[in-house]
């Protein structure tokens, strides 16, 4: 029956992230960042493009950052990356969050095993787009103040990508070593890595459209003590804001 079917492909697909996460735990622990090709295949990466462009067509993708144009005094800017974020309430995004619950399914494997950490919490999606004016990401860490979020988990949607044309490599220069990790962002790809300072990461100038949808996973201390610092600033502020009234008028 259908659902028999159904059920034999889930329990494939599970076994299937089962074998993948022990591979990415490995990668991530050796090497901090660990690459999948042809995480979901064909069809499937086909229709989360599909689904992007239709994001994208909607016109709900925000400028994601304003960068100057050639010299920072004109003011023509070079359109940045695009980006919306897309979570279980986005109605037409049913592939979307396919990926994210795959994602979720390898990440969920790989947090039983990774002692220093505790993953039960993850960010909404970032559908990124690059316009392909040039656009580029300059070198940053996602999270270099222990905002709580431990691994980067970006899944890549351009098909026949070819760097030499098209730009748009990631970068990746792994804290305490001089090799840098050149990462093509191919279609139906999936990568992960440490989104703290050991992977400062750049993204080059692309010259053609350059689509990406990100989640960033959770550690849950980490998250926890971000939150409890994050309402200290913040009540800190609103004091700051509050004028104390004075017990008496002043003197005119
Ligand atoms: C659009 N875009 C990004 O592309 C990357 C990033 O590191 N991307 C790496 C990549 O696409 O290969 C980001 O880290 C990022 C962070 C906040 C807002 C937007 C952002
Ligand atoms: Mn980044």
């Amino acid at each position: 029956s259908v659902k028999e079917t159904k059920e034999q492909y889930l329990s494939i697909l599970w076994a299937r992230f089962q074998e993948l996460a022990c591979y990415v735990l490995e990668c991530l622990t050796k090497y901090g960042i660990c690459a999948i090709d042809k995480f979901l295949g064909e069809a499937t990466g086909q229709e989360i493009l599909k689904e992007v462009l239709q994001l994208r067509a909607a016109g709900i993708m925000r400028q994601g950052q304003l960068v100057h144009g050639p010299s920072s005094s004109s003011n023509k800017y070079i359109r940045g990356d695009m980006i919306t974020w897309v979570d279980e309430s986005e109605p037409r995004a049913e592939n979307i969050q396919y990926l994210i619950s795959c994602m979720d399914a390898v990440v969920v494997q790989c947090a039983k095993k990774l002692e220093e950490y505790t993953i039960n919490e993850r960010t909404k999606a970032m559908v990124a787009c690059y316009p392909g004016h040039r656009t580029k990401y300059v070198r940053h860490v996602d999270n270099p103040n222990k905002d709580g979020r431990c691994i980067t988990c970006i899944y890549y949607l351009n098909k026949n990508w070819d760097v030499k044309q098209h730009g748009g490599l990631l970068r990746i220069y792994p804290e305490g070593s001089d090799q840098v990790a050149n990462i093509e962002p191919k279609f139906d790809r999936l990568l992960f890595f440490w989104s703290d300072r050991r992977n400062p990461h750049e993204v080059e100038p692309a010259f053609v459209e350059r689509f990406a949808i990100t989640v960033w996973y959770y550690d849950a201390k980490e998250r926890a003590e971000a939150l409890k610092r994050y309402k200290a600033e913040s009540v800190a502020k609103l004091k700051k804001q509050a004028v104390p009234l004075s017990s008496k008028p002043d003197s005119r």
